[in-house]
């Protein structure tokens, strides 16, 4: 069984390392150049460099690193270790409830309380927050957020580094743009174009 290292220690690494210990899983620790307190009972291992000390086939890395809306420190982080031969954990909560035949990519992060129904897929690198709801055959690409508490309704289609924020609700069939941001609350009711930011009710171009 391979042994799990942490990147990064601030909250989203927190509750990370929590799920992978509910999981029973072999957590050998987190990195933070800022900090060497433990986080429960994981060490603080030092920078990121301390993970070369250990062989890929022996490791999966987890991104500690959370987002409010720009994705592209997170998509970065992940490409470079993929590019040194790295592996990244798909990590899901116990109380997480999917379909069988949803998809999920490397690294993708379902947190407490999510549901993802049939037909969905979802890109590498990409984060289900807590309580999020995917309804049936949604797409969501590569290093998108989904935060706490989101309703996509279905057939909805979220493309890569798309950041929908806390509470928003999205209608059946709508499709976010590359990079864009959907604000906390807004509602979306009609596609939203690439590298924009919408929020409001029902959700237009801040
Ligand atoms: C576990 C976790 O914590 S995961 C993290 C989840 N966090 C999120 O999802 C955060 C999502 N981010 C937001 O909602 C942000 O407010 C954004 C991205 C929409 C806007 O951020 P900024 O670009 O910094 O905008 P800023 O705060 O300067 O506000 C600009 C204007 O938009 C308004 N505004 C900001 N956010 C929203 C929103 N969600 N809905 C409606 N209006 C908003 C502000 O009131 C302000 O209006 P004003 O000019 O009349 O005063």
């Amino acid at each position: 069984m391979r042994s799990y290292i942490v990147l990064g220690g601030g909250g989203h690494a927190k509750v990370l390392m929590e799920i992978l210990r509910l999981r029973g899983l072999d957590v050998l620790g987190y990195t933070d150049p800022h900090s060497s307190v433990p986080i429960g009972d994981s060490q603080c291992l030092g920078n990121d460099d301390l993970v070369e000390s250990y062989s890929p086939e022996t490791i999966l890395l987890v991104n500690g690193l959370g987002s409010v809306g720009d994705n592209r420190k997170r998509k970065q982080i992940f490409e470079s270790w993929k590019e040194k031969g790295y592996s990244f954990a798909t990590v899901i909560h116990p109380s997480a409830i999917l379909s069988p035949d949803v998809v999920l990519g490397e690294g993708v992060q379902v947190m407490a309380g999510v549901i993802i129904q049939t037909g969905t897929k979802i890109g590498v690198n990409s984060i289900v927050n807590t309580r999020a709801t995917i309804d049936h055959d949604a797409k969501i690409g590569h290093h998108a957020h989904i935060a706490p508490g989101a309703i996509l309704s279905g057939n909805v289609t979220v493309q890569d580094g798309a950041h929908l924020g806390t509470g928003v609700t999205v209608i059946q069939g709508v499709s976010i743009g590359k990079n864009s941001i959907v604000g906390a609350g807004a509602v979306v009711v009609k596609d939203v174009e690439e590298n924009v930011t919408v929020a409001g009710v029902p959700a237009r171009r801040l």
